[in-house]
C-alpha cells in the first residue's frame, strides 16, 4: 500500500491508506464510545474530545485532550460554542497534499486530524417528543455539522465517521494502517448525506411548524431517501429500478420472511392491496392485480375474509398480490396455498401459517411494520410534484355553518329514494363504499355479504365501468347472476342515468354514490322507477 501523495494534482490511488495519528471525537450518542476510544488509544492514536465526550472517555481511563486545551478557549454559551475555532477547523481542513497548507500549519503550530468522529444533537427526536420551540431550536447542532462537512470535504486527508454502527470498521481500518482513499470517499458521501438529511429536517420544521406562511402547505418541503434495495428491473425488464425508504415505515420498510426478491410491480401492487385491506375496520383482505383490486372482502375472521375476497374473481386472482389487515392464520394460509399468489403482506403471521407458506418457496411473505399513517401523498409530474392530503375514508362533509351534510359514515348519508336499507343491506353498502375507492376511477363496485362480487374500474366513462362490474359479477360465478340482489357503490356521481340504469337492469337493490350531478333528478328518478334505495354521501373518492 502506498501513502497518500502530498503533491497537488497527484491522483490518489483508491487503495492508498492514510494512517490515523490523531482523532477528534465529539458525539451526542455515546454508544460504543468507550470501546472505540480504548481501541484507538491502544493503536497509538492521540484523542481530542469535547465536554461530555471527553469526560466519558477519561472516566474509562483512556487519555484524552479536552478541546479547550487545544483551542485555549473555554466551551461557552451552554455548549453553543465548543469546536468553532480555527485550531480545530484548520486541523481538519488542511489538505495534506499541499505543501503550503502544511507550511501554514507548522507556522501556526496546528496539528492535523486524520479521523473525525461526530454525531449530532437529536433534532428530529426532539421534534417527535413534542418539545416546545425553544428546546427544539436548542437541539439544532451547529458545531457538529461544521466539523462533519469540513472533514468530508477534506476526505483526501481525513476520514469522517457519523454512525456508531461503523466503529468496528473504524477500529479495523486504524489497526490495519489507516483508511483507504476509497473508504474515505465512501465515508464522506455518508457524512454529506447525514448533514443534508439533518438540514432538511430543520428546514422542513421551520417551514411547516415554526414559521408557516398561512398557505396551508409549507413553502419548503423536504424528504430524504436512502436506497434500501436495487431491484432486478423496473416496471419492464429494460428499465432499471431501486427501492428507497424515507425512514417512516410503511411497505418500503416491510420485512420479507421468505420468497423471491420483490419486484417493482410487486411493490406497486402490494401497496395498493395494503391500502385496500386497511380501509376496513373488521378483518379484511384485498387481492390486487395491476394496481387494482380483483377481490376485496371483510369476514368474521381473516380466513373467511380471504375466501370471500378470492371468490370475487378467482380468474384474476391468479398471480395476485394479497394483503390482510390482521395476523394471517394457519386457516387463511391453507385457503391460499392452492392459489398461485405472488405476494402476501400482513401485520403478522401465526407460526403455523408460516409453516404452510414454507412449502411455497417462491411466495413472497412480507410483514408490515407498525407505522403512523401518512398525512400527505406525493405524485411526481414532469418538473414537479403534486402534494395533497391523503384521501381518508372517515371524511365528513359540512356546509358553511359547520352542519354535517354528508360523509363516509352511513349515518351521514341521505336517502333520496326508496325504502331505508335494513341493517344487513346498510352494512353491505358501507362495505362497498369503503371498497370502491381502492379501484381506479371510474369505479363501480357491486357487493354482497361483505364481499365485492363485481368491480368495474379504470374506464374512461362510468357506463363502461357499470357494464364491466355487472359482467364480472355474472360471468365469474358459475352462471350465478351475482349482480341480482347485490348493492352497488360508485366512486363519483353518475353524470347521467345511463350507467345507473345498467345496474338497475341487472337487479341491484341498493346504491350509494356521492350525488352532485346537474342531472341528479334523472338519476334519482331512474332509481325510483326501479324501486331501488339510493343513498347520497356528498363526498367522493376518485383514485386516478
Ligand atoms: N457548538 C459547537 O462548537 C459544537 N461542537 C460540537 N458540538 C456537538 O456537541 C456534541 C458533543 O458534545 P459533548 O462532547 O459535550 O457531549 C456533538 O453532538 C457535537 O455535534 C457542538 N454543539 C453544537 O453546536
Amino acid at each position: 500500500m502506498s501513502a497518500a501523495p502530498t503533491l497537488p494534482g497527484v491522483q490518489i490511488a483508491d487503495d492508498a491508506q492514510r494512517p490515523v495519528r490523531r482523532a477528534l471525537l465529539s458525539v451526542y450518542d455515546k454508544t460504543g464510545l468507550v470501546e472505540l476510544a480504548t481501541a484507538l488509544h491502544a493503536a497509538g492514536v492521540e484523542l481530542v474530545s469535547t465536554g461530555s465526550t471527553a469526560s466519558t472517555v477519561a472516566a474509562a481511563g483512556v487519555p484524552v485532550t479536552p478541546v479547550e486545551e487545544l483551542t485555549g478557549f473555554p466551551e461557552c454559551l451552554e455548549g453553543r460554542v465548543k469546536t468553532l475555532h480555527p485550531r480545530v477547523h484548520a486541523g481538519i481542513l488542511a489538505d495534506t497534499r499541499k505543501p503550503d497548507h502544511l507550511a501554514q500549519l507548522a507556522e501556526l503550530d496546528i496539528a492535523t486530524f486524520e479521523l473525525v468522529v461526530v454525531n449530532l444533537y437529536p433534532f428530529a427526536a426532539t421534534v417527535a417528543s413534542g418539545a416546545g420551540p425553544d428546546e427544539v431550536v436548542e437541539q439544532i447542532d451547529i458545531g457538529g455539522p461544521s466539523m462533519v462537512r469540513a472533514a468530508a470535504k477534506n476526505h483526501p486527508s481525513v476520514a469522517v465517521v457519523v454512525d456508531p454502527a461503523a466503529y468496528g470498521e473504524v477500529v479495523a481500518a486504524v489497526q490495519g494502517g489507516g483508511f483507504t482513499f476509497a473508504a474515505r470517499k465512501g465515508l464522506a458521501a455518508q457524512a454529506f448525506a447525514h448533514t443534508a438529511a439533518y438540514d432538511v429536517a430543520v428546514a422542513s420544521w421551520f417551514a411547516s411548524v415554526y414559521a408557516p406562511d398561512g398557505a396551508g402547505f409549507p413553502a419548503f418541503a423536504g424528504s430524504t431517501w436512502e436506497r434500501s434495495d436495487v431491484l432486478r428491473y423496473g416496471e419492464n425488464p429494460h428499465q432499471q429500478a431501486a427501492l428507497y425508504t424515507d425512514g417512516r415505515g410503511g411497505l418500503a420498510s416491510a420485512t420479507q420472511l421468505q420468497g423471491k426478491a420483490m419486484s417493482y410491480n410487486n411493490y406497486v401492487d402490494a401497496d395498493a392491496a395494503r391500502r385496500a385491506a386497511f380501509d376496513h375496520d373488521g378483518p379484511a383482505v384485498a387481492v390486487v392485480k395491476h394496481n387494482n383490486p380483483c377481490g376485496v372482502a371483510v369476514g368474521d375472521d381473516i380466513a373467511a375474509a380471504y375466501r370471500k375476497a378470492h371468490a370475487t374473481d378467482p380468474v384474476s386472482a391468479y398471480g395476485g398480490v394479497v394483503a390482510a389487515n390482521r395476523v394471517v392464520t394457519a386457516e387463511m394460509a391453507l385457503a391460499l396455498k392452492p392459489v398461485f399468489t405472488e405476494v402476501v403482506v400482513a401485520p403478522g403471521y401465526e407460526p403455523e401459517a408460516l409453516e404452510v407458506f414454507a412449502a411455497k418457496k417462491n411466495l413472497r411473505v412480507l410483514v408490515l411494520p407498525e407505522s403512523a399513517p401518512a398525512d400527505v401523498e406525493l405524485r411526481p409530474v414532469s418538473g414537479g410534484l403534486l402534494v395533497q392530503d391523503v384521501d381518508r375514508i372517515d371524511g365528513v362533509v359540512t356546509d358553511e355553518d359547520g352542519t354535517v351534510t354528508g360523509g363516509d359514515d352511513p349515518q351521514h348519508w341521505t336517502l333520496v329514494t326508496g325504502e331505508p336499507a335494513d341493517d344487513a343491506t346498510l352494512a353491505d353498502l358501507s362495505f362497498a363504499w369503503r371498497a370502491v375507492r381502492a379501484a381506479k376511477s371510474n369505479a363501480i363496485l357491486l357487493a354482497a355479504d361483505g364481499a365485492a362480487v363485481g368491480i368495474g374500474m379504470g374506464q374512461v366513462n362510468r357506463v363502461d365501468s357499470c357494464r364491466l362490474a355487472v359482467e364480472r359479477a355474472n360471468t365469474l360465478a358459475d352462471g350465478q347472476e351475482r349482480a341480482r340482489g347485490a348493492v352497488a357503490a360508485s366512486d363519483a356521481f353518475f353524470p347521467f342515468a345511463d350507467g345507473l340504469q345498467i345496474l338497475l337492469d341487472a337487479g341491484v337493490r341498493a346504491v350509494v354514490q356521492p350525488g352532485g350531478s346537474i342531472r341528479d333528478d334523472e338519476v334519482v328518478a331512474a332509481a325510483q322507477a326501479a324501486g331501488v334505495s339510493l343513498y347520497l354521501t356528498g363526498t367522493r373518492h376518485f383514485a386516478h
